[in-house]
């Protein structure tokens, strides 16, 4: 079933985020193709927090690759509404979580979550080193990461760098936060505590929040569930959480 969520009468275009629509996805590998994402349309709205589910292969990092503009649609259109052009949205407006480790090993801990949000600051002159050094702070206490903030990745277990991946990902507010199977290493506990610290990063803020995730109860934490098919995208309606 494709569908679409179009904006409500109380919703405007400010409040859409990414919209898309006959997303499609095709990957080659010489004479064979694999469509890795079909026809798909969605609406991504301001504060929307959505659970990404579905199997493994099923297509979901190609979503989230496309949703942040770091992949090209074989054909169909996306679009970033309240956000402006592609080539504007990483790291400021849109930031991701991937699922492969992903700190740049010569930098600290603090210094792997500084790099986006300076990065995004390049473009905003207005905004002052003090306000850099306090999102920082702000996102390594939010996570939990103060006293290993001058630590290099390679000194760090798997759990602390996807917390700092977190971290690094909040740490500039953005808009939207893409995140890939961001608990799918981690045991239930540190995999909740993750999630607690994000949801109440951006809780009150218009942060879209999209986690693809096989974990329950992450989904639990969201309030809308989308499900990747063999590419087909579908929305399986809202989530326990939802009134
Ligand atoms: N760069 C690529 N080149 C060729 N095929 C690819 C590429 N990336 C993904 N695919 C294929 O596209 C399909 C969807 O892959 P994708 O990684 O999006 O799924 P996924 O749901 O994120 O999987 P997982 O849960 O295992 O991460 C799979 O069949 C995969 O083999």
């Amino acid at each position: 079933m494709l569908w679409l969520r179009a904006p409500t009468a109380c919703s405007s275009m400010r409040d859409v985020l990414i919209e898309a629509q006959s997303l499609n996805r095709t990957y080659r590998h010489g004479e064979t193709q694999v469509v890795a994402l079909a026809a798909a349309r969605f609406v991504l709205s301001r504060g929307d927090r959505i659970a990404l589910g579905g199997r493994s292969g099923s297509g979901k990092t190609t979503l989230l690759h496309l949703m942040a503009g770091l992949d090209m649609p074989t054909s169909g259109t996306i679009d970033w509404p309240a956000l402006g052009p592609r080539e504007t949205l990483l790291p400021g407006k849109i930031s991701m979580v991937f699922q492969t480790p992903s700190l740049l090993e010569p930098l600290t801990v603090s210094e792997n979550v500084a790099l986006p949000v300076l990065m995004a600051d390049t473009a905003d002159p207005g905004v002052r080193a003090s306000d850099v050094e306090g999102a920082v702070s702000a996102a390594l206490a939010r996570f939990g990461l103060e006293a290993l903030a001058q630590k290099l990745p390679e000194g760090l277990s798997g759990g602390q760098m996807q917390r700092v991946a977190m971290a690094r990902a909040a740490a500039g507010r953005p808009l939207v936060i893409l995140a890939d199977e961001p608990t799918g290493q981690l045991d239930r506990a540190t995999g909740q505590a993750l999630l607690d610290a994000l949801l109440a990063h951006v809780a009150n803020t218009p942060t879209a929040l999209v986690i693809a995730t096989h974990d329950p109860a992450v989904s639990a934490g969201m309030n809308t569930l989308w499900r990747m098919e063999r590419g087909v995208l579908t929305e399986a309606g809202p989530t326990a959480r939802q009134p």
